[in-house]
């Protein structure tokens, strides 16, 4: 049995403010929940009802205290989570802002911080977010990806007192639907890794590693490219 094979996702939102003038990004500090102590960007569950959109800026505003019109939110990418072992995929809508309104506040679930794009901690965030966000602040999107996530090893993970709490972020949006494996038609640029291991003196970023991940620059036209073996929600561009 495929251990990354899913049954169903949940869908969440992650949204990168970029400041381009100052060649910067606003990251947020996870202070508790999924992601807790890791730096990412700012996002959670889609509601019912909601569009990812509509979700992506509701979470923003949460935990960041900005607003983004509509108009200027652009889809970046959207990528397929897995777990090893998880039937449950994450399907999370990536957006990037270059402009809000309002003035950037902390909140009891994230504290905001700019960062220079050459001082990104991708040693403090998700293990994935390397492999991607250096295509959004570059311009290489929108894209599409599957990544594929394992546990640490335990004694690597046991000694991360600060680590990843939980593995499921709960959610009441699970969606359903036709499941097919068909991944998104070949971009033009396709990256493949295997098994990346991290050495134990590098910075932790969480207990999850990457066990193997695919990117392209294409986003699927459809709900059913982007399934495997799951379903997928309302896609919108
Ligand atoms: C696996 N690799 C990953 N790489 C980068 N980012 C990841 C991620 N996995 C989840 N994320 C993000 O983490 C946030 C969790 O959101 P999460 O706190 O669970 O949602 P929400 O705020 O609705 O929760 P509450 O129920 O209010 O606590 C959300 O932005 C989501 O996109």
């Amino acid at each position: 049995m495929d251990p990354f094979r899913i049954t169903s996702t949940k869908v969440l939102t992650l949204v990168t403010v970029i400041d381009k003038q100052n060649q910067r990004i606003l990251l947020g500090y996870k202070k508790r929940g999924f992601g807790a102590h890791l730096w990412n960007g700012f996002g959670g569950k889609v509601e019912p009802g909601e569009t990812p959109k509509e979700g992506a800026i509701r979470e923003l505003e949460e935990e960041a205290g900005i607003t983004v019109h509509p108009d200027k939110l652009q889809k970046t990418g959207l990528l397929l989570f897995l777990f090893e072992n998880d039937t449950v995929g994450l399907e999370t809508h990536v957006y990037k802002a270059y402009e809000y309104e309002g003035e950037i506040r902390e909140c009891d679930e994230m504290r905001p911080q700019w960062f220079d794009f050459a001082d990104i901690p991708y040693s403090q965030m998700w293990p994935d977010d390397e492999t991607w966000l250096p295509l959004t602040l570059k311009g290489q999107d929108p894209f599409f990806g599957r990544i594929c996530l394992k546990r640490r090893p335990l004694t690597e993970s046991a000694s991360l007192e600060n680590g990843v709490s939980g593995l499921n972020p709960s959610s009441s949006t699970a969606s359903s639907g036709s499941t097919t494996s068909t991944a998104a038609s070949a971009g033009n640029l396709s990256t493949t890794m295997t098994n990346t291991s991290f050495t134990a003196d590098q910075p932790s970023n969480g207990p999850f590693e990457i066990f193997d991940y695919h990117l392209e620059h294409s986003l699927p036209s459809a709900p059913h490219e982007i399934a495997l073996d799951g379903t997928v929600a309302s896609y919108e561009n």
